[in-house]
């Protein structure tokens, strides 16, 4: 492994906290032995990992900075790099391992907080890093063609949004079963096509009648080929089931986006977004009318989500979105103990996500004490989608 440390002088003692590529934290003191040329300098970090880490020391204060730091732009360039690197050590401070951008090296003239840099830390570690990484650029590109202050305009004239929640609701009234979240979605990383005559608004219907409450439109184009001209679609074609937004959102400007191409609620990942990023997209949610499931795969992130106020909606993911694993008893676990106890108390809907495929997925996930469930791949892929719902709770559970 190999990292940059800005350093002061050789042969002085610092501590560093390394994040290995596995992103497991360690905690190391590195001791500059011997300078080499310029401001590099070879040196070793002692860890209590039991591997030996090689660094590569840079001399970054006084000398480096003196050429560049009358540059306003470069000012601002290293307060801009900055802020990432607090952001991103609040994340890891809350057990979130998912980088949102790709590492990036210190502006010229950079002095301050001790920056490591892993040698080979550029290429994302996993899918979810992968996907958050592209949605990252995607965002500043979608942002250029439309810009937020013409979003607020739209989003004034745009229809009410549907009751999300209260549909959830009825619906586990009305059946007795958990209320079905049904996805459009097309293709995903782990399955890959789905189903290749692929017509969203026919399946949308379909959905609507086997007696889905709400519906889940994927609308990332390069990961799942799902898109918000789908969510339009299905919203146009008159379907009356409230729509969620299934989005990687990082950034508040998505959540505009997605309000006026007819969402009536949005995604939101606690594995890719801080507590305060959840509270502040929360708060944003609730003016523009739009439901929020927050989504969690592990006990750490259901206790952080447990942790903020105003959530109606959590998502427990038995799919983990960074190894593809699929584990229906993910759901169980995560509703036992504290944790169950907590979310009975403030009356929260948990839904139970991914992996469902039988009636009997269904009662188990019901038994752990989900109240709606989300559910693609299974339905998606019949001929009739109305009736892979029948088939999914072993029950006709449509209106009729
Ligand atoms: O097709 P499945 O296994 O029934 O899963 C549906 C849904 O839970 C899954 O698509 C999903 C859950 N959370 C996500 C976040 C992003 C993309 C997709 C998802």
């Amino acid at each position: 492994m190999e990292a940059l440390v800005p350093v002061q002088s050789a042969g002085q003692r610092l501590p560093v906290r390394l994040v290995s590529p596995s992103l497991h934290r360690c905690i190391g003191s590195v001791s500059i032995r011997r300078p080499v040329s310029g401001f590099a300098m070879d040196t070793r970090i002692s860890s209590k990992t039991p591997s030996q880490f090689t660094i590569r020391a840079q001399q970054s204060l006084g000398v480096a900075s003196s050429s560049s730091s009358s540059s306003v732009e470069n000012d601002l360039r290293i307060k801009e790099w900055e802020v990432d690197m607090y952001q991103n050590e609040l994340a890891i401070s809350q057990g979130i391992r998912i980088r949102r951008k790709p590492p990036s090296k210190a502006p010229l003239g950079y002095s301050g907080p001790f920056e490591l840099r892993l040698h080979n830390a550029d290429s994302p570690t996993n899918i979810l890093e992968e996907i958050t990484w592209y949605k990252d650029q995607e965002v500043s590109r979608m942002k250029e063609v439309n810009p937020l202050e013409a979003l607020k305009k739209a989003v004034e004239n745009a229809p009410p949004t549907r009751d999300f929640v209260g549909a959830l609701r009825m619906a586990h009234q009305r059946t007795g079963f958990p209320a079905l979240i049904a996805e459009v979605k097309k293709a995903s990383p782990s399955r890959g096509i789905l189903k290749e005559n692929f017509d969203p608004v026919e399946i949308a219907q379909a959905y609507e009648r086997g007696g889905a409450a709400c519906l889940s439109v994927l609308t990332d184009q390069k990961y799942f080929k799902g898109g918000f001209e789908n969510l339009e679609a299905i919203r146009s074609a008159g379907v009356k089931c409230p729509l969620l937004c299934k989005e990687f959102i990082v950034d508040p400007w998505q959540i505009y986006y997605a309000r006026t191409k007819g969402a009536d609620a949005v995604l939101l990942i606690a594995a890719i977004l801080t507590d305060l990023e959840i509270t502040y997209l929360l708060k944003l949610c609730k003016k523009l009318g739009l439901a929020t499931l927050v989504e969690v795969h592990d006990e750490r992130e259901m206790g952080r989500v447990l942790g903020i106020e105003g959530i109606e909606l959590v998502g427990i993911n038995n799919r983990s979105l960074e190894t593809f694993k699929v584990d229906i008893s993910n759901t169980k676990k995560l509703l036992e103990g504290e944790h169950g106890r907590q979310i009975r108390e403030k009356d929260m809907i948990v839904v139970g996500e991914s992996g469902l495929f039988t009636p009997d997925d269904i009662a188990y996930v019901q038994a752990a004490g989900v109240k709606a469930v989300l559910v693609g791949e299974s339905i998606v892929k019949q001929n009739d989608p109305e009736k892979g719902i029948a088939g999914l709770f072993g029950k006709n559970i449509s209106h009729t």
